[in-house]
């Protein structure tokens, strides 16, 4: 089993992630962490913190000259914000004269509507959103992403990549039946302001971050995660907790502002005919079924079917709006606005690189529970005996029947 914890504070002095349950033999240096955690940074509509922050990274344990060791492996993110917040956010006890006239200890009393203030005041018994806020905030995301580069190396020793897009920001779209990237596909994907291959719907896409911007408002969207060379039968029909398709849900909607997810086509089969729905299957080149189409995005009964496996995360606009909302100020009673403070009008394709992190994850768990092993060369030896004992297809004789019909179930 692999098992991931984080924690630490948006403003804290780092983050620490942990993954206890990979393999010996994972490639993956502190420089890997780091690019992965540069790419989280892109994206556009992203806030200031973006820009002069960086990822101080430090791996802690698990890794030794390069190469994972089986044991858990720990990662730092340092927050170079640190120095500024000392004091505000210190662990131990700080002098109350000390914190008087420290702007960034002012208590936050009107909390924003969306963000976890006002139900985790009234939860934890807090008087000021700050305690709440700092373990809320995405920032924690990149202990996540950290994490992810190690399930991600795993994944790639066994031929497993993956890709993430932005299929929708605000209201601009990519049009149905655009092609799916590829992973070689990333560099092209980061370096777009978006992280969307189609010119046009790109260029459409930063015109609704400029236009929310220039009103005060903030944006959502939607990314698209897809994994190649996934192997069949990861995951189960057998209990709902061993679903593939359950399993990855539960990740994405585990990250910040993410409020819907789809398999595949997802909610857009609902409105189809069967026929049009689901994936039909024909002998494949090399003799094994294949199916003809990806509308399942490579998940039957919650277990991959060996297709492109392709999950889609939904997210809503920031709550920190600029234009703020309506709310009232716990400590006066006081109908008011929503307390602002610096944020991202969009982060969609941030949350893709994020969303890239647990699929990987769940996927390396899911593959570990299929074939075992405790280094990359055991599993890879495992995953392979078991690709090369799925059966191929008996030649069809001339004479056999092609209706394949089974009887009209209601007649
Ligand atoms: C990459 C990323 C960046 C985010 N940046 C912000 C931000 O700058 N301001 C904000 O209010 N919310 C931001 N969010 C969303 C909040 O963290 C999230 O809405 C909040 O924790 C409440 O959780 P919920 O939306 O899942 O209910 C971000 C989310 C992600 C994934
Ligand atoms: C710091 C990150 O994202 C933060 C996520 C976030 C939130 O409310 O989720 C609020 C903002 O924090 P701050 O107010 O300190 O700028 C974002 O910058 C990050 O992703 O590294």
């Amino acid at each position: 089993m692999v098992r991931w914890l984080t924690a630490g504070e948006s403003h804290g002095p780092a983050l620490t992630g942990i993954v206890e349950g990979l393999p010996a033999g994972i490639p993956v240096t502190t420089q890997d962490v780091q690019d992965a955690l540069a790419r989280r940074r892109l994206g556009y509509g992203r806030g200031a913190r973006m820009k002069f922050e960086q990822d101080a990274v430090t791996i802690l344990g698990g890794v030794r000259h390069g190469l994972t060791l089986g044991s858990p492996v720990a990662i730092q993110v340092g927050n170079t914000e640190w120095p500024k917040w000392e004091k505000v956010m210190a662990a131990d006890p700080v002098p109350a004269e000390e914190l008087e006239g420290l702007a960034r200890n002012a208590a936050l009393t009107r909390p924003r509507p969306g963000h976890a203030d006002l139900t985790g005041m009234q939860k934890y018994g807090f008087d000021d959103a700050r305690p709440l806020l700092e373990r809320a905030s995405a920032r924690e995301t990149a202990a996540r992403v950290a994490l992810g580069t190690v399930a991600r190396a795993f994944l790639a020793q066994l031929g497993v990549r993956i890709v993430s897009h932005t299929t929708a920001f605000g209201e601009a779209a990519l049009p149905e039946g655009h092609p799916f990237p590829l992973p070689e596909d990333q560099d092209r994907l980061d370096a777009d302001p978006v992280r969307c291959l189609d010119p046009e719907t790109s260029a459409a896409m930063v015109a609704e971050v400029d236009d929310a911007h220039k009103a005060g408002e903030t944006l959502g969207g939607v990314v698209e995660v897809l994994a190649y060379g996934v192997p069949i039968g990861l995951g189960s029909h057998v209990h709902w907790d061993r679903r593939l398709d359950a399993r990855l849900a539960g990740a994405l909607m585990g990250i910040q502002a993410i409020k819907g997810v789809q398999v595949g086509d997802g909610f857009a089969t609902a409105a189809r005919r069967g026929s049009a729905a689901h994936d039909g299957i024909v002998r494949g080149e090399d003799g094994r079924p294949r199916r003809t189409s990806d509308r399942a995005g490579g998940i039957e009964a919650g277990m991959s079917t060996g297709e492109v496996l392709r999950v889609s995360a939904a997210m809503k606009p920031i709550a920190t709006v600029p234009r703020a909302l309506p709310t009232v100020d716990v400590a006066t009673g006081a109908e008011t606005t929503a307390h602002h403070q610096r944020s991202d009008v969009a982060a969609v394709p941030a949350a893709g690189i994020v969303a890239e992190a647990m699929v990987a994850l769940v996927l390396a768990d899911a593959v570990l529970e299929k074939f075992g092993g405790d280094s990359v060369g055991e599993t890879r030896r495992n995953m392979a005996a078991f690709q090369a004992a799925v059966p191929a297809l008996p030649e069809p004789s001339a004479d056999a029947d092609a209706s394949g019909h089974m009887g009209d179930p209601l007649q």
